[in-house]
Formats: C-alpha cells, sequence, structure tokens
C-alpha cells in the first residue's frame, strides 16, 4: 500500500465507455496531405495549424455523438507522440534547438533532421507497424514543462462543446522507451532521471487540475512486455508521488498491447483511480486482476473490443469478461483494448470489400458502436440490446462457416516434409551460386525499390480511377524498368533489380494478387509522420491463383546481362502488415502465404532469375513482447521462410532483406533462415550487427547497409568508404556485399545518384586493396 496520504478530492464523474486513442490522419489522410504540403512550402504555418483544428474537431463532435461516456483527448499529433513528449518535458536535443527555428519547424527539424543536425532514431512502436521517435536523454537533461499542448487541446475541445480526457505517455514508458545520448556516459540509464522527471508531470497535472480536467490518461504500455524489478519500483514510486498531487484530475493508467503482468498488482496499491487493462491480447488479464484486492475501490476499463485488429467483436465473449470483473473491481466500463491508432476510421467507405466479408469487419468508428452498446449491455442488461447481440451473433456464425476454406491448400500443407524447408550444405551452394554469377568480391546492389515518382504513382491513381487502361499502364511500368535498368547499369552496380515501380506497398501489392486477403481502398493507417500504409485483410486461406512477379523481373533481365534480382516479400511481413484471421494461429496462415510464395520463388526460378530476394523486415517485429512466448514464434517464422525459399537448386541465390530493429534478439532467427545473403540495416548503429553474427558463427552472405536511406542526406564517398572498412573488418570481401539500408523508394533521384556512385566507388576502391594484398 502507498504510505503518501492521497489527497481528498471529489469523485471524479464515472468514466463510462471510452476508447484509449484515435486515429489522427485524417479520414482521406488529410494531415500528410498538409503536412507535406507545409515542408514542401506550399502551404504556411496557419493553413497547416487549421487542417490539424479541423481533424480535431471532427474526431472529438462525432466521438461524442456517438455516445461515448469519456472521449480521449490530446490524441491528435503533427507527426509522433513520443516528439510530442519530448517536446512537452522540454527534452528536445541541443543540436535542434540551435537551429534557432519556431517551435513548429523545431518539432519537424527532431522528426526529419536539418542541415547538419541529424534527426531523432526513427524505431518500432512496440509490436506494431508504428515507428516513433526515439528521445535522447543524458545525466545533463533538464526536464521543464516546455508545452501546454494536452492542455490547449482540453480546452480546444471544451470551446466546441466536448468534454475530454487529456492522454499523455506516462512519465515511466517515457523513459524506458528513450535512450542515452551519445555523449552521455556508457552506464547511463533514461530510467535514472524518473526523480528529475516527476515535478514535471506533477506541475502538469496541476495545471491540467486548474483547467477543470476531471481524468487524465497515462500511457503505460511498457509494461506489457518483461520488466526488472527497477522498472516495477520505478512504476510504484511515480504513481505513487502522481498520486499524491493536490488537486489533480482522478488517473486512468493505460496499459496496452499485452497483459500488464507485475505491473498490475503495482498499480492496483497506488493511489490511481482506475487502470485500463487490455484483454483482447492479455486475455490472461482477467485471472491476474481476480486476485487483486486493491482493485476493490479502483475503475478497471476492460479493454475487450480489439484496437488493433479489425474484426467486429464477439459480443457474448466481452460481456463475459466484464460480467467476471464486476466482482473483483470498483467499477467496470468498456473500452477499447488499445488506441485505435492502428485501425483505419470506417468499414462502410469499403464498398468494393466483399459484402459478406465486409459484414465481419468493424474499423474504429464500428468499434467505438460497439463499446458504446457493451456498456449499455453492461449497465442496463442485455435486454435493452438484444436486437444488435442476436445480429452480431448471426454475423459471427457466418464468418466461422464461411472463412473461405481451401481444402487443396489444406491438403498441400497436411503433405509437407521437413526437406521442403531444407536446403543443401551452404559450401555447395556458394559454389555452384558462384560459377552461374561469377560476382566480384564485395558485390554491389540494391535492396529493390526505385524512387517511386510522381509520374508513377499518377498512373497508377489513373488507372484505378479507369482512365488509364491496363496495357497502357504495363507499357509505362515497362518504360520505367528500361530507365531504372539502364540507371543501374550507368552506375555500375553488379546486381540489378526492376526497381518495383508497379507496387503500391511491398505487402499490399501481393495482397492485392493472392486469394484469400481483401485490399482496402481508403483504409488509411499512419506507419510514420506523414507516411501511411493500408493493411490487407487476410480473411480465408490463402493462395496464388497467378504467377506475381514473374512477368515484371523476367522482362528486367531481358534487358540485361547482369543477373537481376527477383523480389518478394515474406510470409512473416505479409502477416505483420496485414490485418490478419484471428480464427487460427498465425503458424497455420504463414505457413499458407509461405506456400504461395513458394510457387512464386520456382516460376522466378523457372523463368530464369539467378538471384531472388525475399524481404522480412518485419520478422523482428512480430517478435512477442514477452520472452516466454518468443521461441514458438521463431520457430514457425523461421520455418514459414524456409518454406517459401527451400524450393529451388543450389545454384539459384536467395537474399533476405531485413530493417528498422535491433537484431540481438532474433541474430540466431536470421542465421536459421538459411538465405545465402542477408543484407542488413546497420549504416545507423555504424555496422554493430556485424559483431553479433560474427559472434553466432554467421558465415554466409551479408550485406549492412552502407548509406542510410532514411535520411535525405547523402552520404560522401569517405563516409562510405569508413563504413565499408569497418565492414571488413568483421567479414572477408567475399561474403560481404555492399548496398544500402533499405529500398529507396521514399527518396528521390537527385540524393540516390550520387548515394549510389558513392557505393560503387568505395567498394571499388576496397577491392583493389584487397586485390593489392593478395
Ligand atoms: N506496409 C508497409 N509497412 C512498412 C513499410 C512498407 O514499405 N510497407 N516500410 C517501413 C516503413 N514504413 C513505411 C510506410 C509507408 C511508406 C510509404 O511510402 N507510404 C506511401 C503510400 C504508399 C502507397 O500505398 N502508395 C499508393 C497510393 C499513393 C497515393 O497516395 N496516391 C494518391 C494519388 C497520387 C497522384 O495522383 O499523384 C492518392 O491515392 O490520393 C500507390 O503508389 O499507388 C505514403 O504514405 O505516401 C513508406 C514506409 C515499415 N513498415
Ligand atoms: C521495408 S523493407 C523494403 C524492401 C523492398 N524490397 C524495398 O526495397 O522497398
Ligand atoms: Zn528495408
Amino acid at each position: 500500500m502507498t504510505d503518501v496520504p492521497t489527497t481528498p478530492r471529489p469523485a471524479p464523474t464515472p468514466l463510462g465507455s471510452t476508447v484509449l486513442g484515435y486515429p489522427r490522419i485524417g479520414r482521406d489522410r488529410e494531415l500528410k496531405r498538409a503536412v507535406e504540403a507545409y515542408w514542401a512550402g506550399r502551404i504556411d504555418q496557419d493553413e497547416l495549424r487549421r487542417v490539424g483544428a479541423s481533424i480535431r474537431s471532427e474526431t472529438w463532435t462525432g466521438l461524442l455523438e456517438a455516445g461515448l461516456g469519456s472521449v480521449p483527448g490530446n490524441t491528435f499529433s503533427y507527426y509522433d507522440q513520443v516528439l510530442d513528449t519530448a517536446v512537452m518535458l522540454g527534452a528536445v536535443p541541443d543540436r535542434f534547438r540551435r537551429l534557432g527555428l519556431d517551435p513548429l519547424d523545431t518539432y519537424f527539424a527532431a522528426a526529419r533532421g536539418r542541415g547538419d543536425a541529424a534527426p531523432l532514431e526513427m524505431t518500432k512502436w512496440f509490436d506494431t507497424n508504428y515507428h516513433y521517435l526515439v528521445p535522447e536523454l543524458g545525466p545533463d537533461t533538464e526536464f521543464s514543462l516546455s508545452d501546454d499542448k494536452p492542455v490547449a487541446e482540453y480546452r480546444e475541445a471544451r470551446a466546441l462543446g466536448v468534454t475530454t480526457r487529456p492522454v499523455v505517455l506516462g512519465p515511466v514508458t517515457f523513459l524506458l522507451l528513450a535512450k542515452r545520448a551519445e555523449d552521455a556516459p556508457e552506464d547511463f540509464t533514461p530510467l535514472s532521471l524518473l526523480d528529475r522527471l516527476l515535478p514535471v508531470y506533477e506541475r502538469l497535472l496541476t495545471e491540467l487540475g486548474e483547467a477543470g480536467v476531471e481524468w487524465v490518461q497515462l500511457d503505460e504500455p511498457a509494461f506489457a512486455a518483461d520488466r526488472s524489478e527497477g522498472d516495477l519500483a520505478a512504476l510504484r514510486a511515480a504513481y505513487d508521488r502522481l498520486s499524491a498531487v493536490a488537486n489533480r484530475p482522478a488517473l486512468l493508467v493505460a496499459g496496452y498491447y499485452g497483459d500488464l503482468g507485475p505491473a498490475l498488482g503495482v498499480l492496483a496499491d497506488t493511489g490511481v483511480e482506475a487502470v485500463a487493462v487490455d484483454l483482447v491480447a492479455g486475455p490472461s488479464s482477467v485471472d491476474d486482476l481476480t486476485g487483486l484486492s486493491g482493485l476493490r475501490t479502483k475503475t478497471v476499463l476492460a479493454g475487450v473490443v480489439d484496437g488493433r485488429n479489425i474484426w467486429r467483436t464477439d459480443l457474448d465473449a466481452a460481456l463475459g469478461a466484464c460480467a467476471t470483473l464486476l466482482g473483483v473491481a470498483g467499477s467496470v466500463h468498456v473500452s477499447s483494448s488499445a488506441p485505435l491508432l492502428h485501425v483505419p476510421y470506417d468499414v462502410r467507405r469499403e464498398t468494393r470489400i466483399d459484402p459478406t466479408v465486409r459484414s465481419w469487419l468493424a474499423f474504429a468508428e464500428q468499434k467505438v458502436a460497439e463499446v458504446v452498446l457493451l456498456e449499455r449491455a453492461l449497465t442496463g442488461g442485455t435486454g435493452e440490446v438484444a436486437e444488435e447481440l442476436a445480429g452480431a451473433r448471426e454475423v459471427l456464425a457466418g464468418r466461422s462457416s464461411a472463412a473461405g476454406r481451401n481444402h487443396q491448400v489444406r491438403a498441400q500443407i497436411d503433405a509437407l516434409r521437413p526437406e521442403h524447408r531444407t536446403r543443401g550444405d551452404y559450401e555447395v551452394r556458394a559454389k555452384a551460386q558462384q560459377d552461374k554469377l561469377g560476382l566480384p568480391p564485395l558485390a554491389t546492389t540494391t535492396i529493390g525499390s526505385f524512387p517511386q515518382t510522381d509520374d508513377i504513382r499518377r498512373a497508377r491513381a489513373l488507372r484505378r480511377a479507369g482512365r488509364l487502361s491496363e496495357d497502357e499502364y504495363r507499357r509505362r511500368m515497362r518504360i520505367e524498368i528500361e530507365r531504372v535498368i539502364r540507371f543501374q547499369e550507368d552506375i555500375g552496380l553488379d546486381v540489378l533489380v526492376h526497381g518495383e515501380p508497379e507496387r503500391n506497398d511491398m505487402v499490399q501489392y501481393f495482397a492485392e494478387h493472392l486469394d484469400g486477403f481483401a485490399a482496402t481502398e481508403h483504409g488509411w493507417v499512419q506507419s510514420y509522420g506523414s507516411r501511411c500504409v493500408r493493411p490487407p485483410i487476410l480473411h480465408g486461406d490463402v493462395s496464388r491463383p497467378a504467377p506475381i512477379t514473374v512477368d515484371w523481373s523476367s522482362y528486367a533481365q531481358s534487358l540485361t546481362d547482369r543477373p537481376v534480382k527477383g523480389m518478394l516479400t515474406g510470409p512473416v511481413t505479409i502477416l505483420a502488415w496485414s490485418f490478419v484471421r484471428d480464427d487460427q494461429p498465425l503458424a497455420d496462415t504463414a505457413a499458407q502465404v509461405a506456400l504461395a510464395l513458394r510457387g512464386e520463388v520456382r516460376d522466378l526460378e523457372a523463368a530464369g532469375l539467378r538471384v531472388i530476394q525475399v524481404d522480412e523486415p518485419a520478422l523482428r517485429e512480430l517478435l512477442p513482447l514477452r520472452a516466454a512466448d518468443r521461441a514458438a514464434y521463431l520457430s514457425w517464422a523461421v520455418d514459414a521462410f524456409r518454406l517459401a525459399t527451400a524450393g529451388v537448386s543450389d545454384g539459384t541465390q536467395i537474399h533476405t532483406h531485413l530493417c528498422y530493429s535491433e537484431f540481438g534478439d532474433v541474430i540466431e532467427a536470421i542465421d536459421g533462415l538459411d538465405a545465402d545473403v542477408t543484407t542488413i540495416e546497420a549504416a545507423r548503429s555504424r555496422m554493430e550487427v556485424l559483431a553479433d553474427l560474427h559472434e553466432i558463427g554467421y558465415r554466409r552472405g551479408v550485406g549492412p547497409g552502407v548509406y542510410d536511406i532514411h535520411s535525405p542526406r547523402v552520404p560522401a564517398v569517405e563516409e562510405v568508404t569508413g563504413l565499408v572498412e569497418a565492414a571488413l573488418a568483421a567479414v572477408p570481401g567475399q561474403r560481404l556485399w555492399i548496398n544500402p539500408d533499405c529500398g529507396l523508394k521514399t527518396r528521390g533521384y537527385p540524393e540516390v545518384e550520387p548515394a549510389l556512385r558513392a557505393l560503387v566507388s568505395a567498394s571499388a576502391t576496397a577491392r583493389a586493396a584487397l586485390a593489392g594484398a593478395e
């Protein structure tokens, strides 16, 4: 129990039904368009702020009218909520402040870099496809309440007649997500700053209280992962202190993306008024909660409506979970399991999705309606909503009986044997590949995509609108492929790519060509900053009706004597970046996708492609947050990749590519993929991953990225040469590949051309040095 007495204050209005957060890009990506127009100098700050205000007002009024008991506030962001928090806490690194820009431009400079000021690192947000900017902290960091965004947005909503519950990233998760600033001592940990940080949160709570805020939500998702005793002690200390603040709003602490484990007991013993638990990703939380006497006086938000996936809720099951909690908690209200940031706005706009499949789906708006309905059932009894419950039951029954079963696919999976996932000895393969390809040491290549020019995107938009024929579209893409091939020949790369111009996205494109998936038209979700994706919906058994990439890749190969790499997205990444069915184990779905890709890999080989890359950038992303679940995941993930790729002969070279990750936890799985060549993000971390690979005895080809494509900066030749030398110190030249960190689709040719020339020149220099040394 806390030994700090909490200040007596009037009981807050009950929370009622709610969601933990909401999409913020605008129903038609208005924010993306406005932010990008602002960056390009086409609109000014006033215009950008008008777009932001209109998205916020539409969100608040919409949520109020939908009948939520408590409307979340401060869920808007111009780029990222972690950066917003760093700005609010006055923790923006000096290199951005020194630029002397106004607050909004300083903010964007931290997000995107400017001149010599490299941007904050961007990394995966838990196990999602959202990316946040990593705060940099050191022993000299001084926090101060430097921005009033949560208060200002509260007042803005009030003026529109909506009372909101500001959502703020919690202090402990903020510190756990931060990293040590480069100039900080090695043994510094951001969590050591907790005592310095808490006064700022105390001040924030005071100001929110003064503004009339009744409830504030502090998010602590970091506790859905394994945490140390020290982390738990920090959580306890933080909420003991924050709950002792005088005249503060009532505190709701939200944990999501999994069960809170021991953190739940810690929170139950602090003076916070409410906790939100994720009963979808962490269903066992129901049992964890029942033993906690500390909850008897608290409100529990039961996260029973999935905030991450798009299936309609099993309302009976959800009500059952809520009912169990009624006996444990002071009061229970219904909520989404996580912020709705990861789902699109409105399924009713998807008129091209088969109506049966569409009837199974709920996007953000529909989820809000489910939450409201469940709350009515919980408070007024099921009789009041009997009709709605019966309707939902019928849809659910329809889904489980239909579920697009493909008996042929299931029979093929049942017939698989270990040899379908095993290739021959690597040394034998390497020899056969060298005979066929005759590549020099330090061979150069790229990761697949070339800049998606306005012309390409416009052509695709015209075709979608029916204003460009399929033939004309294909003709234009072929012209682009030829241009990209000639460009690479001119630069002098060794292994070429076709450039992926025909792909809207590396996952959506494949989903559009596989059975068992539905693509959306408007289902945009933020991935980072202004970049969005439309995750496809994997609703049935997966199969490949016809070859997908073979025409494009063999056309590219027909244009050149140099080897062209076939280019596919791997099964784990296709799953990670889709909305996947929740009615069978992920492992089974992965095997189906892998089997479809296996057919594509073999068709590419038969068409004369000697090198085939199967991208798995999301291998790390799907790694379970809790260590206990990891071995099982890695086992099926590796199996799926091997099933997709092991059907080729020894002489066909399989590449894979990984990015956006800290690889330490999956390094053995990377080895287990058994790819002949692994290209991997490394430029920003200065080749750290090579030491990890060396340690586990990895001995196949490796291409650590020597050009950071996530920044508009063009590296100088000396910089690339430095990275190549660092790599050569860890890997022999014959096994070393020279390539960028990732695909080039988000970059422009003015950056790409000099960067690739630098890369080829650095390889040539290192090659000459190697030859001289022999
Ligand atoms: N799914 C996925 N997740 C990923 C990645 C990825 O590549 N894919 N990469 C990592 C980083 N995340 C990223 C996410 C998105 C983008 C990205 O570039 N997204 C594009 C959209 C890509 C797309 O779907 N393009 C479509 C639609 C393009 C579009 O907006 N068209 C306009 C019309 C254009 C015109 O008329 O000129 C429209 O529809 O309004 C196409 O090319 O066909 C964007 O936000 O701008 C990049 C990286 C991790 N996660
Ligand atoms: C996010 S990984 C990207 C791999 C893909 N082949 C590309 O180059 O775009
Ligand atoms: Zn990549």
